[in-house]
């Protein structure tokens, strides 16, 4: 029997995600039709013998509970239950804290996975690379580009076979482009390992160092694993990418839309006579309405009961639930907050991104990025937005172009 569990972390955490985690937690926020989360719950559901997913956070009690409750009537074989630590106890704390919770059933291996990446989530192929080794926990890794490698945590493994010679979280230098991806498999001694990170936590008395209460599987877990010869890593050529900022949802958006091109088609919209000119990775809730005029695609998300008028163009692009686009108007590279309205003829307008953009501003500029609208802004005919995040309930009635408009 298999257990996993999804770090959620709290609202203190999501603070990258603003201005759209205001309005729902980021684990929660839709792409490619469904929360984040969601994406990691149907890789977790094709493992067989995987019986309970818990999440663990410090999020309220409430927030989880309905989308546990349509999640647990779409993967009726997983018991999905949220656990709330008091505080932020570290990537380690919520795992440690809960053990007993977690080690109910005797499973034989604990997946972790962070809540805030997309990826193929290669976990049946990760079993069995872990089941092949020696090891305690085996780490998704992947390669990344040699100029952001420092953002992330570093491997340095044996090429023979695997095995983690060194790892150091976000280094200063470079070290390695082979990054963790945040996504483990655990046996569960690993419980062990952790009790005596934390007994050497409380131990260390260097007054030069600042000691917090919090345990981190990358800093106290992984060095010490390490250096003892129970670390792996498992390479994947697959899709990976973190989803920190709030624009970082549409290159993620478009990811798991292709991967819906791959293992289920009939996910996505397709060119039909009589309906709207679709190109590419087009996805559309059943409750939203597109005018047969439009043009979508590629990489475009439509919410529930969004309404897109005659003559849209709409690419690169989330839309969210209830928004009005109306008639011959252009939305690139944006995200359309929820309740949103767009005028007739207006223009909304960002920038591709690449590797994710870790601010916002630079010497008082804003840089170029996707472009944000929050909840329930209203952008007035014929005018056009570009490069800019606009906070809830904006009336736009002037262009606006490279600014964060509260
Ligand atoms: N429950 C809980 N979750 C937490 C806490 N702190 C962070 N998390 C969750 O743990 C995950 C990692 O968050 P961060 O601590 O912000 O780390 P990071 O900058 O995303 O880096 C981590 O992920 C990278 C891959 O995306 C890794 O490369 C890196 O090594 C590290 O694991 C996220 O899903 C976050 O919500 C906590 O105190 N409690």
């Amino acid at each position: 029997m298999y257990k996993a569990i999804i770090l959620v972390g709290g609202p203190s955490r999501g603070t990258r995600f603003r201005p759209l985690s205001l309005n729902v937690p980021k684990p929660l926020f839709p792409v490619a039709g469904h929360p984040i989360i969601w994406h990691h719950l149907e890789a977790l559901s094709k493992i067989e013998g995987l019986k309970e997913v818990l999440l663990i956070g410090f999020y309220e009690d409430s927030i989880f509970q309905r989308f546990i409750d349509d999640a647990v009537r779409e993967f009726p074989k997983i018991n999905i239950r949220y656990l709330r630590e008091y505080q932020s106890l570290g990537t380690a704390g919520g795992l440690y804290h809960f053990r007993d919770e977690i080690q109910r059933g005797d499973p034989q291996q604990i997946f972790v996975l962070n809540a805030d990446v997309a990826c193929s989530f290669p976990l049946n192929e990760m079993m069995e690379f872990h089941n092949k080794n020696q090891g305690l926990c085996t780490i998704l890794g992947t390669k990344v580009a040699r100029e952001v490698a420092t953002r992330y945590g570093c491997l340095v493994a044996n090429p023979e076979n695997n095995e983690v010679l060194h790892y150091v979280e976000k280094p200063e230098n470079f070290i390695s482009d082979l990054i963790s991806c945040g996504i483990y498999l655990f046996d569960c001694a690993i419980f062990d390992e952790m009790k005596k990170a934390m007994q050497n936590k409380q131990l260390r008395v260097d007054p030069d160092q600042l000691v917090d209460d919090k345990l981190r599987l990358e800093q106290d877990l992984f060095r010490p694993l390490a250096v003892s010869k129970k670390l792996f890593v498992y390479v994947t050529n697959d899709f990976w990418r973190q989803i920190k900022t709030a624009g970082s949802a549409v290159p993620a958006n478009a990811l798991y839309l292709e991967q819906y091109l791959k293992t289920n088609p009939d996910r996505l919209l397709k060119n039909e006579s009589g309906g709207p000119t679709i190109v590419g990775c087009v996805y559309k809730h059943p409750t939203a309405f597109v005018d047969p005029s439009a043009k979508i695609g590629p990489n475009v998300t439509i919410g529930p009961r969004a309404v897109v008028g005659k003559g849209v163009r709409i690419k690169d692009s989330i839309i969210l639930d209830n928004v009005e686009i109306k008639a011959n108007s252009c939305i690139l590279h944006s995200i359309i907050g929820w309740g949103s309205k767009i005028g007739t003829w207006a223009r909304v307008e960002g920038t591709p991104i690449t590797n994710d953009q870790t601010v916002i501003t630079q010497n008082g500029v804003k840089l170029q990025s996707i472009t944000i609208l929050a909840n329930e802004v209203m952008v007035k005919d014929e005018i056009i937005i570009r490069n800019c995040i606009v906070l809830p309930h904006k009336e736009l009635r002037t262009n606006c172009h490279n600014e964060i408009l509260m």
